[in-house]
């Protein structure tokens, strides 16, 4: 193991840049990719029922299943006001509006259900590296601020 203080223990200079290993580790770049993740889930036709809140006077029994109803134009609605603190909040609205789909739906062949389906497959996919990214932002901002402490 490296002795602290030898020319290999030496502990890696806090960089003055956000810039690390060629990846910039912006701490704000979240809000930017999710606000383009929504607008691409948005476009797709599988978003389609849930690009709004649920019409209780078509589903009258919605409530009674679904104690928290969400819909894709609230979070993007939530996002652009500045409501999430971070990219793991916008996450956890995003999995409601799949897991209240999946609460709801009478059967998994139900025709809205499997759109959640691919809706949620293509989700997780594309905020996962969103999610890393943040996180390994904020731990260098942590290292280099403690730096200057
Ligand atoms: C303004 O026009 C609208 C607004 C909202 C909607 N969405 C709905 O009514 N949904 C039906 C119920 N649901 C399910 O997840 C589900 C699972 C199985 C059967 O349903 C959520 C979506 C819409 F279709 C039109």
């Amino acid at each position: 193991s490296d002795t602290p203080g030898t020319s290999t223990g030496h502990r890696q200079r806090a960089q003055s840049s956000s810039k690390k290993r060629g990846v910039a580790l912006d701490v704000n770049a979240w809000r930017g990719q999710c606000r383009e993740l929504l607008r691409r889930m948005l476009e797709s036709a599988d978003s389609e029922p849930f690009r709004q809140p649920v019409d209780l006077f078509a589903y009258p029994d919605y409530r009674d299943i679904i104690d928290t109803p969400m819909d894709l134009g609230t979070v993007s609605e939530t996002l652009a006001v500045g409501n999430y603190e971070n990219p793991v909040e916008f996450a956890k609205d995003v999995r409601l509006i799949f897991s209240n789909s999946k609460a709801y739906t009478p059967n998994k062949k139900s025709r809205i259900y499997s759109m959640t389906l691919s809706l949620s497959a293509f989700f997780e996919t594309q905020v996962l590296p969103i999610i890393s990214d943040f996180k390994s932002a904020l731990r260098n901002q942590r290292r280099s601020r403690q730096h200057l402490s």
